[in-house]
């Protein structure tokens, strides 16, 4: 019998993260809208490499955060603005310049498919305001602006027919078409927040389209959420739970409540007794940011590291793709996709559906070790830094029925011990750095 949440925190607690949000482990965010037609940030830091004041602000590597950065009147985004567009030039003119002539829905989906994803989060309404669905609240949208397209009514259908669940990314708390004085430190985020209980219901309203319209797997708010509506927050997500069974939502919503906790790059806590997600951008920036090319976004044995390291901790990745205002993907990023399905294709069978193991990660000398389990089966990931053959001792590992490697280019052979498990990979000509083993019985 299906639950029925009741609109109160303690009927809200009640929820549990839904199997298919610990089984599917990688998914594809989305930041694509207005901010991709300027496509520029400098490259500056990751998020939590330096204090979140006007160091950051003024030198925002986030492209999405064009319109502050010009709006603080200083750094880069302001000058490059100045000189290209002119200081006058609005950014709201940036909503008909968009036109994602070349998008194609089907072909993203097919790719994020390719890539191994379960799950894709699409940014419907960034701190911008701009909508990328035809909300009745406001015509700053898609369908009436720019590619005069219900973006994420295309995308929902394409990743659905894909077989893959789709997720909604909503800007709660900061919304720049009701409240934009200049953002310099994290505390503005919430001081220079829209106060108003218009803007609140306006939050409310629009999430709730955004709910009944697409039926979204996961409801990702971001920063928080707008201090007047937090009275009708329970209420929203029992409608959200009541209407979508398996939904899950973040852990931005005031500190109030969560399913999953995030880390975005190096910012955020995460602990392994319970389920996160780590958010980042192939490179500094979610939005398209022409100024970052192949050399400056995250390698695949990177990209691969990041994905194994983050599920051995319970967590799963939220890799984020920041498409040109055209509605192509830009190749650097299409390449690591390709790659890191390819990776997953063999060795997925130790990442889907796996648990933490009770091992916590070993990170050696000569070697990298990440474990996952799945029923009786061990997983070990080793990240082989130096030259092969490398013999790898796991403390008190069984293996009653052999140890296999998960790509058949990697050669090794194995002796159990009683106090464990020697491992000795010989050869590894998978073309990939981190090579899967797994230890059926083996604890
Ligand atoms: C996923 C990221 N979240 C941050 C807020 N921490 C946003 O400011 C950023 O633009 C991006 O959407």
């Amino acid at each position: 019998m299906k639950k029925h949440y009741s609109g109160t925190w303690d009927s809200v607690r009640t929820h549990e993260v839904p199997d298919w949000y610990e089984d599917c482990k990688f998914g594809i965010f989305i930041h694509w809208g207005l901010y991709s037609v300027p496509a520029y940030a400098p490259r500056t830091w990751e998020l939590g490499e330096v204090p979140g004041d006007e160091t950051w602000f003024c030198n925002n590597p986030y492209a999405e955060w064009y319109y502050n950065s010009v709006n603080v009147g200083q750094g880069p985004s302001y000058e490059h603005h100045k000189k290209v567009y002119g200081e006058d030039f609005a950014y709201e003119n940036f909503a008909d310049m968009w036109k994602a002539e070349k998008w194609d829905p089907d072909e993203w989906a097919e790719l994020f498919k390719e890539a191994g994803a379960g799950y894709v989060v699409l940014v419907t309404k960034h701190h911008d305001g701009f909508c990328l669905f035809p909300s009745e609240y406001t015509d700053y949208n898609s369908v009436k602006r720019g590619p005069k397209r219900d973006i994420t009514g295309e995308l929902t259908r394409a990743v659905r027919n894909q077989g893959m669940r789709m997720g909604t990314y909503y800007s709660g708390i900061i919304d720049w078409r009701f409240a934009n004085d200049p953002i310099y430190r994290e505390e503005d985020n919430f001081d220079n927040a829209c106060p108003t209980a218009a803007y609140a219901d306006y939050a409310y309203m629009q999430s709730k389209e955004l709910i009944d319209r697409y039926e979204p797997s996961v409801f990702w708010n971001d920063i928080g959420w707008p201090r007047q509506g937090v009275n009708a927050l329970p209420g929203l997500l029992s409608h959200y739970y009541n209407t979508v069974e398996e939904g899950v939502v973040n852990d931005r919503f005031n500190g109030l409540y969560h399913d999953y906790t995030t880390k975005e790059y190096k910012y955020g806590e995460s602990t392994r007794d319970e389920k996160w997600e780590m958010c980042r951008g192939m490179g500094l920036s979610f939005g398209y940011n022409a100024e970052e090319g192949d050399d400056k976004i995250i390698s695949v044995p990177e990209f691969i590291r990041l994905l194994v390291e983050t599920v051995s901790n319970n967590g799963n990745l939220l890799i984020n793709i920041g498409p040109k205002a055209d509605g192509t993907i830009p190749q650097e990023q299409v390449k690591r996709l390709k790659q890191i399905g390819k990776w997953l294709k063999v060795n997925g069978e130790g990442i889907y559906g796996t648990r933490c193991s009770k091992r916590e990660n070993e990170l050696r000398e000569d070697v990298d070790l990440f474990y996952t389990r799945k029923e009786d089966d061990l997983f070990v990931f080793a990240d082989v830094k130096e030259k092969l053959p490398q013999e790898i001792f796991i403390k008190g590992a069984k293996a009653p029925e052999g140890v296999i490697a998960l790509d058949e280019n990697v050669e090794l052979t194995y002796r159990t011990e009683q106090e464990g498990v020697y491992l000795n990979i010989l050869k590894n000509e998978s073309g990939f750095r981190m090579a899967g083993v797994r230890i059926p019985g083996g604890e």
